[in-house]
């Protein structure tokens, strides 16, 4: 019996330039990443996007475009994440650090993805080109440091 957990993750992205955020802490402490998080009760997957966004950027949009979704699996365990992606180009305000993230923009041929999760490797480049993807990711913790993963055929 699986189980699935919904989160939410938006990438703003202006010309030549990425914004992501250091985790600061909890889940994914250390590594930099766009910026979501978990629903609230009564919320739509958009509405927890953009407020995620707000709460740990400062950012505010006005439209965000959805461009991709990825369930990550992890052997052994029964809770699925499911991941709804964001673009957007068009955002209100500064970027400002939160408790739970320190944000920088990284040029697009400086994306630190050796300090992020490794599959986001293979997926952010469909991103930046503005392709829809979806993916199934199989991950392997063999404890809090040590990810392997790979490809799952989705279905
Ligand atoms: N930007 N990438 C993510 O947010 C991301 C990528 N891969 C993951 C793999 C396992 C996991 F538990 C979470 C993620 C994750 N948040």
């Amino acid at each position: 019996m699986f189980t699935s957990k919904l989160l939410t993750l938006v990438i703003v992205v202006k010309p030549q330039q990425v914004l992501l955020g250091l985790k600061k802490r909890g889940f994914g402490v250390g590594r930099w990443n766009g910026f979501g998080g978990k629903l609230q009760p009564g919320e739509s997957i958009e509405q927890a996007a953009k407020r995620e966004l707000w709460e740990e950027s400062s950012l505010t949009v006005d439209s965000l475009e959805k461009i991709g979704n990825i369930r990550f699996e992890f052997v052994g365990e029964t809770e699925i994440l499911d991941v709804h992606i964001f673009r957007t180009d068009h955002y209100h305000g500064e970027p400002s650090e939160s408790e739970e993230m320190r944000p920088q923009w990284f040029d697009l041929d400086a994306i630190p993805f050796d300090r992020m999760w490794p599959d986001d490797i293979y997926w952010f480049p469909l991103l930046l080109q503005k392709k829809k993807f979806q993916a199934c990711w199989l991950y392997h913790r063999q404890n809090s440091s040590d990810w392997f993963m790979g490809f799952k055929k989705s279905g």
